[in-house]
């Protein structure tokens, strides 16, 4: 049989089992046609199943969650933890409360990251979790109770040696305090039932900065890679959460010109560039506005475009940092168009499948997801290593390893993505992590 029809014959089989996941299906399908040649040339991956064995979730957990909000009324939520591979480490991955999260989403966030922490070379397995609540306009008090009644049915799926959450779109520190508090008050345990704590109850120092420094520390290695350098770059980055802020953040520490920002509502747009005092003023005073994009014109200069994406902008690099399938074919033409030449993802697959393809036409250097925006798994990885370890690692000692281990995965990828006059990413990403969970698979029997 040969790789070609394999592929028709894995794309039938998920799409008529899973119908309704869309967002599952662009993953699954994306990935086995990078690894499709590597399965076909394995006996014992064939044998031992192992494509569709890792596209079937090891267990999917759903939950009601009931909880009482300030009007004194009881509400109901739904809850999932995707347990996706514990093949190489315990279950890990963030939790996000947002209006859009379902069970394909939750899904395709858990395929990712078993794919993603193998490329980290640390031992964990890939899992997601969160509630189609919806925090905004939600008081302290409502978050806190909803984190504790959600905490309340996760925590019997969970622990240091079973499955690690950590935070995503939503869940930042303030939830992670909550879920944890209630966790342990539960289970009367310190330490690594969560990872994204306060630095001050068991966090690791740079958890928080992780995901945008690491993003940034990928693209230093693909501009060496490419004989280019950050300095006098212009970068622009949709976003203005965690990973947007600190991976604009470290881009203007090092040089870099950094043009936007954005989130649902709107685009800012400052041409001269963000100054890292800029975007300091937003890390900080972001939970205290509705629209902190908006603030931060209004306080430091730059134009809001409201509804608008930030691609139409003329820039060098395109960090896509907010959340799935935001950057579509308009807006890949238009990176096009204005000569980009690098995109690296620091959301979870925000780049449509449509898009990659022109992006890929127009020979822009393409880093998937997965291997950018490692950065925060890894130090969730290492902040659960200093809990076992009863111990406190220096920032800058971490900052280190943090770039040791963006390297560790861009070389990885390069090595295994090499074509004659080009690096393809992607599938050097996918085949990388393919093979590790492949032989773990073949190694544990059926
Ligand atoms: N926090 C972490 O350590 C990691 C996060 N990621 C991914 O990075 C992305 C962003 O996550 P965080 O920054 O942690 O979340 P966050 O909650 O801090 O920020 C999310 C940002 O995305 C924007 N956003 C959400 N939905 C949007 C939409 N439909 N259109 C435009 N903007 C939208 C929000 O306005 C906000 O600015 C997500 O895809 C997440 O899965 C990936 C690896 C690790
Ligand atoms: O730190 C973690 O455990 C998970 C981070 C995450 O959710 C992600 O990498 O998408």
């Amino acid at each position: 049989m040969t790789a070609k029809s394999n592929l028709d014959e894995f794309n039938e089989w998920i799409e008529n089992r899973y119908p309704h996941h869309p967002e599952f299906l662009q993953a699954t399908k994306e990935l086995a046609a990078d690894v499709m040649p590597i399965y076909n040339a394995h006996a014992d991956y064939k044998r031992y199943n192992v494509l569709k064995r890792l596209s079937e979730p090891e267990r999917v957990v759903h939950f009601a969650v009931h909880w009482m909000n300030d009007k004194g009324e009881v509400e109901v939520n739904r809850g999932w933890r995707v347990q996706h591979s514990g093949l190489i480490g315990p279950y890990k991955g963030g939790l996000r409360f947002h209006p859009t999260v379902n069970e394909s989403v939750l899904k395709f966030l858990a395929f990712e990251q078993s794919f993603k922490n193998a490329l980290t070379g640390l031992p964990m397995g890939g899992a997601k979790g969160g509630s189609e609540f919806n925090p905004k306009g939600r008081s302290d008090n409502e978050i806190m109770r909803f984190c504790q009644a959600f905490m309340q049915e996760l925590q019997r799926h969970i622990g240091p040696r079973t499955d690690v959450p950590a935070g995503d779109i939503n869940v930042g520190a303030r939830e992670i305090g909550f879920l944890y508090g209630q966790y342990r008050r539960m289970h009367n345990e310190f330490g690594g039932s969560l990872t994204g704590k306060d630095i001050d109850f068991g966090g690791s120092h740079v958890r928080t900065e992780a995901t945008g420094f690491g993003l940034i520390y990928m693209l230093q290695c693909v501009l060496k890679h490419h004989d280019d350098e950050i300095e006098g770059k212009r970068i622009a980055i949709s976003g203005a959460g965690n990973v947007a802020l600190h991976a604009a953040l470290k881009a203007a520490e090092l040089g870099g010109t950094v043009i936007s920002l954005s989130n649902s509502r709107g685009s800012l747009i400052k041409e001269e560039g963000l100054s890292s005092a800029d975007i300091r003023w937003a890390i900080e005073n972001r939970m205290n506005e509705d629209n902190i994009l908006t603030a931060l014109a209004d306080e430091r200069g730059g134009s809001w475009f409201k509804g608008e994406k930030p691609w139409g902008c003329a820039c060098d690099v395109a960090l896509p940092c907010a959340t799935q399938n935001e950057l579509d074919e308009p807006s890949a033409k238009r990176l096009a168009g204005n000569h980009c030449k690098y995109l690296l993802e620091g959301a979870n697959m925000p780049t449509t499948h449509e898009a990659k393809t022109l992006i890929a036409d127009a020979g822009i250097v393409f880093v998937p997801g997965k291997a950018a925006n490692a950065g925060g798994v890894a130090m969730s990885g290492m902040e659960m290593s200093q809990n076992a370890a009863f111990e406190r690692k220096t920032f800058a000692r971490l900052d280190d390893e943090l770039k040791a281990i963006m390297t560790y995965i861009h070389d990885r990828c390069a090595e295994e993505g090499k074509e004659d006059d080009r690096v393809d990413y992607a599938k050097g990403a996918n085949i990388t992590a393919f093979r590790q969970l492949a032989n773990a698979m073949v190694a544990q029997g059926v």
